[in-house]
C-alpha cells in the first residue's frame, strides 16, 4: 500500500466520489477540485484526514491542502479515482464558471506566473550570487569588489548574467509560452510570438530612453519602431491572448485539412503585428503606470502604511492561493526600476509565518505528535513554501497566525520605509536574503529579525496562555480514542490560569446514575489526566447545556462537546464511550461550534437504544477541563437533567 492509498481513498468518499469530480488537479501544496455539488463534500470527515493541513473554497475550486507531497498523493488520488485524464486546465475552466470578473483576473495571473516560478527562483538566485560577487566590496579594505580583484570572479559574473538574462529579460517568451499553455492552444507559437518581443533586431527595451535613435520598419506609407519587450509583463500578456483567441478562431471555422496551413500562419502573422503595432506600447503604458502607482505609494510618505497594510495580508492571500498574481507587479517594477521593493515583503511574511511556527516548536516540545507537523512547516517556511504552516499549524490555532501577521506587518513597515529593494524574484524565506540589493542587505537583515522575533515571542506569550495541557504535551497526556483530536473547529481552549472562586452555576446535563470518575473504564478519563469531572451512566438521551455560554467544540460525529461557561469554566462531555466510531448515528446534533447556548438549551439528542444496540456503554464523562477542582457531592445517584448541587466546583 502507497504512502496515501488510505487517505487518497477516504478523500474520494468524502469529496462525493468521482461523479461528484467534474475536475481535479494540484498546485505546490493543494489539491484542487471543481465538484458537481459542493455542498456532497463531507469538509468535516476530510479535514479528520491525516494528511489534509486544511480545507479552502476560493473562486468556484475546493482546495485540500496537503503540503509539499501532494504530488505524491495527487498521484495516488487518480490512480484510486480512475480519472487520470482530468487536466489543470479543465480544472481551471470548470472553476471559472463560479468566479467574477475580478476573481478571474486574479486566478488567471496566478496561473499564468505558477509555472514560471521554478526559473524566477532559480534566476533570483543567481542575481542575488551576482551582486556579492560584483557589488560588495569584501576585499582591500572595503575598496573591492571579488570581481575586481580576480579574473575568476569576473568571469562567472558575466557568464551567469547569460542565464540571468534569459530568464529575466527574455520573461515576455515565458510568459507567451505559459498563457497558450495554459489556454491549451499551440505551445510553439506562443514561444515564436515571446521571441518576437524580445528579438536582438529591436531595440532592446532598456535602451529605449529619451533621445536614443529607434530604428524602424518603414512600409513606405507608414512606420513602425523596432522597440524590444524585454521584462516586458502586460505586452506579453496581451499579446499572448490575442494569439490565443486568433488560434482558437481559426481552429473553429477553418477545415481539418487545411487548418495545419492556415491555422498557425492566420493566428501567428495577425498577432506579432497586433503586438508591435498597438497593444505593445498599449500594454507598456499600462505597465509602466501600474509600477508607478505601486512603486509611488510605497516609497511616498505614506508608503509604511501601504506596506502594512500589505505584510497583514500577504499571508491571508496565500491561504487563498491567488498570491502569485503579485509576481506581475514585481516583475514590471523589476524591469522599470531594476529591482522590487514589493517582494521582500513577500519572503518577510513567510518567515514572519515561520517564526510562529518555531514558537509553536518550541511551546508543543514535549508534544511528539504536534513535532512532526511544527519542524517541517517552519522549515519549508524558512525556505518560501508557507502552506504547510499556515494550515498545519498556524490557521489550526488561530493565534500564531495572527503573531505571524503583526510580525510580518511590522517588517514590511521596516523595509519599505528603509528602502529596501531586491534585485529580483527570490527564495522566499531566510535564504531571500541573498536576492536584497547589497546596500539594503543591513535594512532588510533587520526587518528579517524583527519577523523572526516578534511572531516568536508573540505567540509564545500568546500561546502559554492558550495552549490546553493537551497541546504542549501531546497524547500521553490526555488522548485516547474516545478524545476528541483537536482541529480547527473541535480545538478545546484550556487556559492555565490559576483562579480560586467557587462556581455554582452547575445544572446537570444529562439524567442518570453517578460515578466517581475513576470508576469508569475508560483509563483516559478515570485518571484524571484531562482534568477532574464525573461520570454519569444516562438513563435518558437528552443533553442540555449546563450554563450560559458558548460552545466551543462540537464533534462532528455529535458524542462529544467542549462548553465554556461565561465565567469561563470549561467541560468536555463525552456521551457514552467509543461512540466516536458510531459516526455519528444515533445523535441528532441540536447545536453547532462557536454558538452561544443558555442553560437549558438541548446540545443534542441521544437514541440511547441505539447506542446500547451497537454494544456502546452509555457511561458519559462530564470533565471540567479548565483545571478545577471537583467533588461529586451526590455519589451513585440518580440525578434529573437540570438538577443542580450535584458537584461541588473549586478554581
Ligand atoms: O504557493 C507556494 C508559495 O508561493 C509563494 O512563494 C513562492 O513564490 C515566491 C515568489 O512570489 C518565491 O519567493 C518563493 O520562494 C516561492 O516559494 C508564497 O510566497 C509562499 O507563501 C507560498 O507558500
Amino acid at each position: 500500500m502507497a504512502k496515501f492509498t488510505k487517505d487518497a481513498t477516504s478523500l474520494l468518499e468524502y469529496v462525493g466520489g468521482k461523479d461528484n469530480i467534474r475536475a481535479v488537479t494540484h498546485c505546490v501544496t493543494r489539491m484542487r477540485f471543481v465538484l458537481v455539488d459542493e455542498k456532497k463534500a463531507d469538509i468535516k470527515k476530510i479535514e479528520a484526514l491525516p494528511s489534509t493541513k486544511g480545507t479552502f473554497t476560493q473562486a468556484g475550486q475546493f482546495q485540500v491542502i496537503i503540503g509539499n507531497e501532494v504530488s505524491e498523493y495527487y498521484n495516488e488520488f487518480t490512480k484510486i479515482a480512475g480519472i487520470d485524464g482530468v487536466s489543470k486546465d479543465a480544472v481551471k475552466n470548470a472553476a471559472k464558471s463560479n468566479q467574477t470578473f475580478i476573481q478571474r483576473l486574479m486566478s488567471n495571473l496566478a496561473e499564468i506566473f505558477t509555472p514560471l516560478i521554478p526559473a524566477l527562483i532559480c534566476g533570483g538566485l543567481i542575481l542575488g550570487f551576482r551582486s556579492v560577487i560584483g557589488d560588495i566590496k569584501l576585499l582591500d579594505n572595503g575598496t573591492k569588489t571579488l570581481v575586481e580583484n580576480y579574473q575568476f570572479f569576473a568571469g562567472l559574473y558575466s557568464f551567469l548574467w547569460l542565464i540571468g538574462e534569459a530568464i529575466f529579460h527574455f520573461l515576455p517568451v515565458g510568459i507567451a509560452w505559459s498563457i497558450t499553455r495554459k489556454m491549451g492552444t499551440t505551445q510553439i507559437l506562443g514561444i515564436v510570438l515571446g521571441l518576437t518581443l524580445v528579438s536582438p533586431q529591436l531595440l532592446n527595451a532598456f535602451a529605449v530612453v529619451p533621445g536614443a535613435q529607434i530604428p524602424v520598419w518603414d512600409f513606405g506609407i507608414f512606420q513602425v519602431e523596432m522597440i524590444g519587450y524585454q521584462s516586458q509583463v502586460i505586452p506579453a500578456i496581451l499579446a499572448a491572448f490575442i494569439l490565443v483567441y486568433l488560434e482558437k478562431f481559426w481552429r473553429r471555422v477553418t477545415p481539418d485539412y487545411i487548418s495545419m496551413i492556415v491555422v498557425p500562419l492566420m493566428s501567428l502573422v495577425p498577432a506579432v503585428i497586433l503586438a508591435h503595432v498597438i497593444v505593445g506600447p498599449i500594454g507598456w503604458a499600462i505597465g509602466s503606470f501600474i509600477a508607478n502607482i505601486v512603486y509611488a505609494g510605497l516609497t511616498s510618505s505614506f508608503g509604511w502604511i501601504f506596506a502594512g497594510i500589505f505584510g497583514f495580508f500577504y499571508a491571508p492571500l496565500v491561504i487563498t492561493g491567488l498570491h502569485h498574481m503579485t509576481n506581475a507587479i514585481d516583475l514590471q517594477l523589476m524591469s522599470q526600476f531594476n529591482g522590487t521593493i514589493l517582494w521582500p515583503m513577500v519572503a518577510l511574511s513567510n518567515i514572519a509565518q515561520g517564526s510562529a511556527v518555531l514558537a509553536m516548536i518550541f511551546l508543543q516540545r514535549k508534544n511528539e505528535r504536534a513535532k512532526q507537523v511544527n519542524v517541517p512547516a517552519c522549515i519549508s517556511c524558512y525556505l518560501g513554501v508557507t502552506e504547510p504552516a499556515l494550515f498545519g499549524v498556524n490557521l489550526k490555532y488561530g493565534f500564531p497566525l495572527v503573531c505571524g501577521l503583526v510580525g510580518s506587518c511590522i517588517a514590511a513597515m521596516i523595509s519599505v520605509s528603509s528602502g529596501v529593494m531586491a534585485s529580483s524574484i527570490g527564495v522566499g524565506g531566510i535564504p531571500g536574503i541573498l536576492s536584497i540589493k547589497p546596500q539594503y542587505m543591513f535594512m532588510f537583515f533587520i526587518a528579517m529579525l524583527e519577523a523572526i522575533c516578534v511572531p516568536f515571542i508573540l505567540t509564545t506569550i500568546v500561546g502559554k496562555k492558550k495552549l490546553s495541557l493537551e497541546d504542549i504535551k501531546g497524547e500521553n497526556s490526555s488522548i485516547s480514542d474516545n478524545t476528541p483530536v483537536q482541529t480547527t473547529e473541535n480545538k478545546i481552549e484550556t487556559t492555565l490560569t490559576d483562579k480560586s472562586d467557587i462556581v455554582s452555576t452547575f445544572k446537570s446535563p444529562v439524567s442518570g446514575i453517578t460515578k466517581n470518575l475513576n470508576e469508569i473504564e475508560d483509563k483516559a478519563f478515570a485518571s484524571g489526566a484531562m482534568g477532574e469531572g464525573f461520570a454519569v451512566e444516562l438513563t435518558d438521551g437528552k443533553v442540555i447545556a449546563p450554563f450560559d455560554g458558548e460552545v466551543m467544540v462540537c464533534f462532528p460525529t455529535g458524542h462529544a462537546y467542549g462548553l465554556k461557561s461565561t465565567d469561563g469554566t470549561e467541560i468536555l462531555i463525552h456521551i457514552g464511550m467509543d461512540t466516536v466510531q458510531l459516526d455519528g448515528k444515533g445523535f441528532d446534533v441540536k447545536v453547532e461550534a462557536g454558538q452561544k447556548i443558555k442553560q437549558g438549551d438541548v446540545l443534542v439528542q441521544v437514541d440511547l437504544d441505539y447506542v446500547k444496540s451497537q454494544g456502546k456503554p452509555l457511561t458519559t464523562p462530564i470533565v471540567f477541563t479548565d483545571g478545577s477542582h471537583i467533588e461529586l457531592l451526590k455519589k451513585n445517584s440518580n440525578i434529573s437533567i437540570g438538577d443542580d448541587d450535584i458537584i461541588k466546583i473549586t478554581k
